[in-house]
This record gives C-alpha cells, sequence and structure tokens, in this order.
C-alpha cells in the first residue's frame, strides 16, 4: 500500500466518490456546528426549499458571537439585532429538530471550546462548521473546517459536502519550550516563520515532540491559529493524551465501545514515509513569549525586542505593509515593546480561553492588582469552563485583581457583541486575529498568550511576564 497521511486516511475513509480526477470529492460528514451569525440563510434556503435536515442529531447550535458577556444573563437580548438572530436561531433549532445550547444553558460557550468539552467531535470524524477556526478539532484527530453558509445548507440538507483535497503541510516542532513560552507564543512562532501565507490553503499535520510533549488544549491552540497563516486543516495524530481527555465527556462511548473506539484510534497516524507536499520546522527553545505589533498576525516580536524599522525591510510590499500597520498601531520604529501602555486587557476566544489558559493567567494574577487606568476583562471560553475557574478559585483571582469575570461568549475577540473598544484604545489580547478594527474601530490589538495579558493588564504596558514568573 502507498503510505498516506493522516490526513488522506481521513479524506480517503469519508469520500462518497470522486467528482473529478482532480481530487473533487463527495465527501461525508460526520458533524457540524452552528452559531446564530452564519447559519440564517441556511436556514432560509432550506425553508424555501421545502427540505428537512437530514440527520438532526449530527448538528449542535451554540449563541456564541452576539451574546452580551455582563455577569446577569437574561434571556431576552437588549440589542435589537442580536435579539432578531438569537430568536432565529432559537426558532430554527424548535424547527429542524436540533439540539440547542442558547445564552441561558450551561453548556453554551463558544462553538468549538463546546464541542471539544462536550466529547462532539472525537478522533477520525469529519466536521465542517460555518467558523474558520473549525480547525481547531485537529487536535483531538478529527478533520475540522471552516464553510461559507451555501455549504452550511447543502451539509444540513445531505450530511455531503463537495470537497476539494487540499495539499499538505508538516509542521515539526522540536525542543523544550523555555520560562513563560506557552502553546500561544509557539503558534505565534509558527505564524511568524511561515508568514500570514505560510500555509494557505493547506492541510497542516503538527508533528514532533514539542507536539507530543504538549496537553490536548495547547493542541487546540495550535490548530486554531494556524489559520491565521491560511490553513484549512490541522490535525494532530491522537495519542494516550486525547484518550485522557474524551474518557467520560458526554458525547464519548462507554464501556466495549470506548475500548474499541480508543484502540482505533491510537492507530490513526500518517505512515512513517507518507509523503508532505511541503515541510517546515521550528525549534521551540528558541523562542522567548511573543507579542504582535503590527495588524496581521505575522507581525509578531520578542517581547523584549522593539518595534521593527520598515526602511530595514528590503520587500517593497512588505515595507508598505508594515508602514501602514505601524500607522494604524501608533508606534515608531524602535520603540521597545515593553514600553508600549495598554488600556485595555482581554483574556478570552476559542484560541485561549480553556482552564489552562485561565489557570496560567490565574497564576500571574495572584496577590497582584490591575493597574489604574487598565479595564480588564476575562470572558471564559464556555459556561462549563467559567463553573470549573469559580470552582478552582481562579474567577477569586481574577476579580482581585481587578479583572470582570464575565459569561461566556467571542465578545471583543470580534467585538460582535457591546465588547467594543474605542478609536486609539489599545488592548493586550490572548485573540487570534489583530486586524485593523478587530476590537473597534481604530482600536489597537496586541495578541500575546493568556498569562502575558495577566502581565500586561498589571503592568499596565506590555510587559515580559518572565519577569512576574520569577
Ligand atoms: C463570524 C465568523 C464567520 C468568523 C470566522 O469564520 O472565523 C469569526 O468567528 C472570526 O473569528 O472572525
Ligand atoms: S472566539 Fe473569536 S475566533 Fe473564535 S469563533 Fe469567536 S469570533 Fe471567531
Amino acid at each position: 500500500m502507498t503510505p498516506r497521511t493522516l490526513y488522506d486516511k481521513l479524506v480517503d475513509s469519508h469520500t462518497v466518490r470522486a467528482l473529478d480526477d482532480d481530487g473533487l470529492v463527495l465527501l461525508y460528514v460526520d458533524r457540524t456546528v452552528l452559531n446564530e451569525y452564519t447559519s440564517p440563510q441556511a436556514f432560509s434556503g432550506l425553508r424555501e426549499a421545502g427540505r428537512k435536515v437530514w440527520s438532526p442529531s449530527s448538528a449542535l447550535m451554540v449563541v456564541d458571537h452576539v451574546n452580551p458577556t455582563a455577569p446577569a444573563r437574561v434571556p431576552e437580548m437588549a440589542d435589537a439585532g442580536a435579539a432578531l438572530q438569537t430568536s432565529y436561531f432559537a426558532r430554527n433549532a424548535a424547527d429542524f429538530g436540533i439540539e440547542l445550547f442558547d445564552q441561558m444553558s450551561p453548556d453554551q460557550g463558544i462553538e468549538h471550546v463546546v464541542m471539544a468539552e462536550q466529547g462532539r467531535v472525537l478522533p477520525g470524524m469529519v466536521v465542517a462548521a460555518g467558523d474558520s477556526h473549525t480547525t481547531t478539532y485537529g487536535a483531538l484527530g478529527a478533520l475540522g473546517y471552516g464553510i461559507g453558509t451555501s455549504d452550511i445548507e447543502h451539509y444540513l440538507a445531505t450530511q455531503t459536502l463537495p470537497y476539494r483535497r487540499l495539499r499538505t503541510l508538516r509542521i515539526v516542532l522540536d525542543g523544550v519550550p523555555g520560562p513563560g513560552v506557552t502553546p500561544k507564543d509557539i503558534i505565534m512562532g509558527v505564524v511568524r516563520a511561515i508568514g500570514a501565507d505560510g500555509a494557505t490553503g493547506a492541510a497542516v499535520e503538527f508533528q514532533g515532540p514539542a507536539v507530543e510533549a504538549m496537553s490536548v488544549e495547547g493542541r487546540m491552540t495550535l490548530c486554531n491559529m494556524i489559520v491565521e497563516a491560511g490553513a484549512r486543516g490541522a490535525l494532530v495524530a491522537p495519542d494516550a493524551q486525547v484518550l485522557d481527555y474524551l474518557r467520560g465527556r458526554p458525547g464519548a462511548p462507554t464501556g466495549a465501545l470506548w475500548e474499541a473506539a480508543a484502540e482505533a484510534w491510537l492507530g490513526l497516524r500518517s505512515d512513517p514515509d507518507a509523503p508532505f507536499d511541503r515541510e517546515a520546522r521550528l525549534d521551540v527553545s528558541t523562542l522567548v513569549p511573543l507579542v504582535t505589533w503590527g495588524t496581521s498576525p505575522d507581525q509578531a516580536e520578542a517581547v523584549d525586542g522593539a518595534v521593527p524599522d520598515p526602511a530595514t525591510e528590503p520587500d517593497p510590499v512588505k515595507r508598505r505593509g508594515m508602514e501602514r500597520a505601524l500607522a494604524y498601531m501608533g508606534l515608531a520604529p524602535g520603540t521597545p515593546l515593553a514600553a508600549i501602555p495598554v488600556s485595555h486587557a482581554f483574556i478570552g476566544s476559542c484560541t485561549n480561553a480553556r482552564i489552562e489558559d485561565l489557570r496560567s493567567a490565574a497564576q500571574v494574577l495572584r496577590g497582584r492588582r490591575v493597574a489604574p487606568g487598565v479595564q480588564a476583562i476575562v470572558v471564559p471560553g464556555s459556561t462549563r469552563v467559567r463553573a470549573q475557574a469559580e470552582a478552582e478559585g481562579l474567577a477569586d483571582i481574577f476579580r482581585a485583581a481587578g479583572f470582570s469575570w464575565r459569561q461566556s461568549g467571542c465578545s471583543m475577540c470580534l467585538a460582535m457583541n457591546d465588547d467594543v473598544l474605542g478609536p486609539g484604545d489599545r488592548c493586550a489580547s490572548s485573540t487570534n486575529r489583530n486586524f485593523e478594527g478587530r476590537q473597534g474601530p481604530g482600536a489597537r490589538t496586541h495578541l500575546m498568550s493568556p498569562a502575558m495579558v495577566a502581565a500586561a493588564a498589571v503592568a499596565g504596558r506590555i510587559c515580559d511576564v518572565r519577569a512576574l514568573e520569577a
């Protein structure tokens, strides 16, 4: 048999039939998750065509993008647009028979955090959903990818999608990360190294000792943020850690079925000599905590470094991009990153708001206070994560430090609810995108790890977390 990558195996095992000779197939898709923002037209399409959902139990509906995160939750949304989106969402759930976690549900949260913690995504599955960060599920050995609204409709009606096989990119992570270097710093290091277009259209498989040593939640951060290098799929071969993560979750099999599944899952890996189209390597021991200074996720620098000078960039296109980014960010070349004051700190998003993220930020905040003038908020990735953090005493640490302890949702990751920054606000943010206006018109975003956000909140400026952890 020709050696195959894990990606090839997942695509092959889900191929209903080939649609052309060039890699276009009809793919069987196991599951989806729907949000209130990208699903409405898909349901309207089904209604107009008089179609039903083929397999309602294969889908889950979660309110996450527009809901407020104010500490006291109410069923009615004050914002008229959000109220309309969420009420149509609920009507679609009821009419099409799909399970819904609305904003009042104890299981609500950011869709990708919820799918994993509920055990709705299992190794070997293909999951397509109307959100680019569906790649997160690669951490569990499942092929997740983002789709548009017309594809959501196609999925709901048929459980299949036309799918063009992707080029593969193996990213090997060697070495042991040094102090303060988290999975977020590692994926930011990867994106910086290969560029914001370095994985365009690729199915990435992360391999290597640093991946094997990483927690499953850390691998979710990798698979989530590789989208910012253009990836359309991400995978890590499932191992014993993945089994430990999944065992006992609501959607995980039990008894003999679990035993059989676990054995099969551990066999899901690329053959040793499987060919990848491309390969990249990074020694994570060379990294230090990273911070973005620009408006593209690859515009990142070591926290103990300085804002780069566009004048030293030989590529004219890159140079103009840097100049424009610095103008938007209000930064001068040569400014030490650790001298940049912040007005806001945000810990949240499907990249970095799981329990391990909250623990690492709380570790920095214990016994410390947010600097005067800094508004700091923490938005747990799910309502379950929030409850767990409360049970572990993390919420008390955040509150005592002066952070606002919120309900779950996408929140300030993309500012579709009322958590919006103003022009000129500067935010230390644990999120994945720093595009112009992402957190509000004219607002400036510096991406970093949750621990680094905590450090920035305390210092009132970008701050090397290693100084605080020492
Ligand atoms: C709203 C949705 C389409 C979008 C995505 O696909 O990623 C959002 O979640 C984001 O992070 O920008
Ligand atoms: S948390 Fe941010 S990145 Fe994740 S789905 Fe929501 S808006 Fe997109």
